[in-house]
C-alpha cells in the first residue's frame, strides 16, 4: 500500500509540472504508473477529470486490461488500453499523455508520411542519440474513433520497433513512455520542444518550403526536420 501511494505522489507530481504548462486542455490527456509487473497493475488517471487540480479521486488502480480493481465508483481513462498495450510490450514504468497545440500541428502536417524526423538539434540527446547526425522519428497513426483499434496500432507500431519513444494520434495528441517516469517525462518535453521548434521555424522562413508541407530544398538541408 506504502508503494502505492508513492506512486501516486509521483504520477500526481508530473501532472502538476504537465499542468503548469497548460499540456491539459479542455479535460484532455491522461497519465499512468505501473504499479506491479506481473501481473501487470497500474495507476490511471479517472476519466474526464480537471486535470490541472489535484484531488483524492485523480487516479484509480487497474489490471492488465484496464479493468478497475477494488470497489470505485471512478471510470479509467478512456484511453487507458493504451496505456495497457504499451506496458505488455515495452519495459515501461510510466505513459503520458497530452494534447498540445503543437503536437496537433506537427501530427497534421507530416500526417501523409506516416512519421516525423528530427534531426540537427541538441536536444535529441534526451532521447540517448549521441551522434552529430543522430535523428529521432517518431510515427503518426489516424486518430480512430475505435479505441481498441487505436490501441492495437500501438501494439503492432511497438511490435515493428519496441525502441519507439512516443506516437502521434493525428490531430489528438502524443503518447510518450519512459523506463522511468522522468524519463518519460524527459522524452515529452524533448518532442515538445522539437515540434515547437520546427512550427516557429516554418513560420519564421516560410520561403524555406514551397508549400505548406513540402521543402524546396530536398529532405537534408532542414536541419530541424526530414
Ligand atoms: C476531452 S477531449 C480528450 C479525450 O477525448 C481524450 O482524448 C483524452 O485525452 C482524455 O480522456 P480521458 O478519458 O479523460 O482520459
Ligand atoms: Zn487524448
Amino acid at each position: 500500500m506504502i508503494e502505492v501511494a508513492k506512486k501516486w505522489r509521483t504520477l500526481a507530481d508530473i501532472k502538476d509540472e504537465l499542468a503548469a504548462r497548460d499540456w491539459f486542455p479542455g479535460t484532455s490527456g491522461n497519465l499512468s504508473i505501473r504499479v506491479r509487473e506481473d501481473p501487470l497493475t497500474f495507476l490511471v488517471t479517472a476519466s474526464g477529470k480537471d486535470k490541472r487540480k489535484r484531488t483524492e479521486e485523480d487516479f484509480l488502480l487497474v489490471d492488465q486490461d484496464g479493468n478497475p480493481l477494488g470497489n470505485t465508483h471512478l471510470k479509467a481513462s478512456a484511453e487507458v488500453g493504451i496505456h495497457a498495450e504499451i506496458y505488455r510490450r515495452t519495459g515501461a514504468t510510466c505513459c503520458l499523455h497530452v494534447h498540445t497545440l503543437d503536437n496537433n500541428l506537427i501530427s497534421e502536417l507530416y500526417a501523409s508520411e506516416g512519421r516525423v524526423t528530427f534531426c540537427g538539434q541538441e536536444l535529441i540527446k534526451a532521447f540517448g542519440i549521441w551522434e552529430e547526425d543522430g535523428e529521432i522519428s517518431i510515427p503518426i497513426i489516424p486518430n480512430y474513433a475505435d479505441l481498441d483499434l487505436l490501441s492495437k496500432e500501438f501494439g503492432s507500431l511497438l511490435l515493428q520497433d519496441p525502441l519507439l519513444k512516443g506516437i502521434l494520434i493525428r490531430n489528438h495528441g502524443i503518447t510518450t513512455w519512459g523506463a522511468t517516469p522522468l524519463e518519460a517525462k524527459k522524452y515529452l518535453e524533448a518532442f515538445e520542444f522539437l515540434f515547437s521548434y520546427h512550427i516557429k521555424l516554418r513560420l519564421l522562413q516560410p520561403n524555406l518550403y514551397a508549400k505548406w508541407g513540402e521543402d524546396v530544398h530536398g529532405t537534408n538541408t532542414i536541419s530541424s526536420y526530414r
